[in-house]
């Protein structure tokens, strides 16, 4: 079995049913899902992505072979013309200036996230740090093409499904899972459950992510 068939048959395949069935993703394609709770989505996503770039920037910067460097090297700087295109289109069409983000700031599923997604990163091996950024990218291929089927009857969710279940994002991914295979050949046990914790971990941050923008989570205090 290839290592990234394992993770997501450990860590990943049981949320990424939760996450289908969640009433947030069935309302983006039913059309049902309240423009307040992907207002909140879209603003925290924002926030999401700023940090994520400088993830991957961290993973670039461990890469042992000069093709992966280059690889997240330019999917971090993708990360970020992805957030300045969420500003210029469905933040507009959302009635929402890059003002509205940052007064927002970055809630508790999104702040807790991010700093996991950084710590892994900044403290973790060079596997540690792909296992961790993985279901970012992977989840949202995967969302993003069984959304692709149904579509949106409202165009605003209908043009974010687009993005992420097009062709491009699918061949960025499926390089990330050769990364992956790759160094599922060089990585020890040890090291190997180490990577499944983490990507369990994202996975499930996944889930919480939309779950957050579903009930429009605030700091209780
Ligand atoms: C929360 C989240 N995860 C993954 C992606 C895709 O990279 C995104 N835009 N937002
Ligand atoms: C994973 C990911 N999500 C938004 S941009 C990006 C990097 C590759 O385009």
């Amino acid at each position: 079995m290839t290592f990234s068939a394992d993770l997501w048959e450990h860590g990943a395949a049981k949320v990424y049913e939760e996450i289908v069935r969640h009433p947030f993703i069935t309302g983006l394609t039913d059309g049902t899902l309240p423009h307040a709770k992907f207002r909140y989505f879209v603003i925290q996503d924002s926030h999401y992505l700023r940090a994520y770039s400088r993830a991957l920037a961290l993973v670039a910067a461990r890469a042992t072979d000069e093709d992966a460097v280059s690889m997240f090297c330019r999917h971090a700087a993708e990360a970020i013309d992805v957030e300045r295109e969420l500003h210029a289109s469905l933040l507009g069409s959302l009635g929402l200036t890059s003002a509205d983000v940052d007064t927002a700031g970055s809630g508790p599923t999104t702040t807790a996230y991010m700093s996991y997604l950084t710590a892994v990163c900044a403290t973790g091996t060079y596997a540690e740090a792909v296992a961790a950024v993985l279901p970012c990218y992977w989840i949202y291929r995967d969302v993003g093409r069984a959304l692709l089927e149904r579509s949106s009857p409202d165009p605003l969710y209908a043009q974010w499904i687009a993005t992420y279940g097009s062709p491009e994002f699918d061949a960025v991914v499926e390089s990330v899972l050769g990364v992956t295979n790759r160094l599922g050949t060089e990585v020890g046990p040890a090291e190997r459950d180490r990577c499944l914790r983490h990507f369990s971990t994202t996975t499930r941050y996944e889930w919480m992510f939309w779950d957050a923008a579903y009930h429009e989570l605030e700091w209780p205090v």
